[in-house]
């Protein structure tokens, strides 16, 4: 069964304050910190970036543990990639974009080396705050039916008013930004985010 994992976007964080928002959350229950990668401005990573295979070896290097690439951007070197990311010890993960079909990620999860995890858009990639997209749960359903064990992850608008969609869709693995950063308690809301995935994966 693909268990809860609860990942806090440190996009939503105090920059100034990285190492010690970090531990603040982890004492607060989170399982991954998700950091999120864009091109020009060096912000479980989420690479939102258009050559992904430049950032494997200094990604694994600094110690990495998730390595997600989007499927968009990767169409004629995923196997490069995936074989590379592995290679550095990390797990390779791929994220689509909205307006991608969940098909295109079907060859990545289906190759003798297969991506462990993929991450499902729910808003568009940007920044934090922005509104969940609950249409983007149709993906998530076919990937938990098709794959169930996969570890499935969603990522934007996620908190304790959405998260019951993407719990009960099949997600396991959930980034949230401003609604655990902006909460007066991040603790409750991250243990209310664990326990809707627990209790959605033993409904199912
Ligand atoms: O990848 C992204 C944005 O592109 C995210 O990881 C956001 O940082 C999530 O923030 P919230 O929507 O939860 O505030
Ligand atoms: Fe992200």
């Amino acid at each position: 069964m693909a268990t809860a994992k609860i990942a806090p976007s440190m996009l939503s964080s105090d920059f100034a304050n990285l190492a010690s928002e970090a531990h603040r959350m982890l004492n607060f229950g989170a399982d991954w910190l998700h950091m999120d990668i864009m091109d020009g401005a060096y912000l479980d990573c989420h690479l939102m970036v258009t050559n992904p295979l430049d950032y494997v070896e200094p990604f694994g290097k600094a110690g990495a543990s998730g390595f997600t690439f989007h499927v968009e951007v990767s169409k004629d070197n995923w196997k490069e990639l995936v074989r590379n990311i592995k290679s550095k010890g990390m797990r390779p993960g791929v994220a689509l974009k909205p307006g991608t079909p969940v098909e295109e990620v079907y060859p990545l999860l289906e190759d003798e080396i297969p991506v462990e995890l993929v991450l499902v858009m729910t808003v568009e990639p940007g920044f934090g705050g922005q509104k969940f997209m609950p249409e983007m749960m149709d993906k998530v359903r076919t990937l938990r039916k098709k794959y169930p064990s996969l570890d499935i992850e969603v990522d934007g608008g996620l908190g304790p008013s959405t998260i019951g969609m993407a719990a009960t869709a099949g997600a396991n693995c959930i980034v949230a930004g401003s609604s655990v950063f902006g909460a007066a308690e991040p603790d409750q809301v991250i243990s209310l985010l664990r326990k809707s995935v627990d209790d959605a994966s033993q409904a199912s």
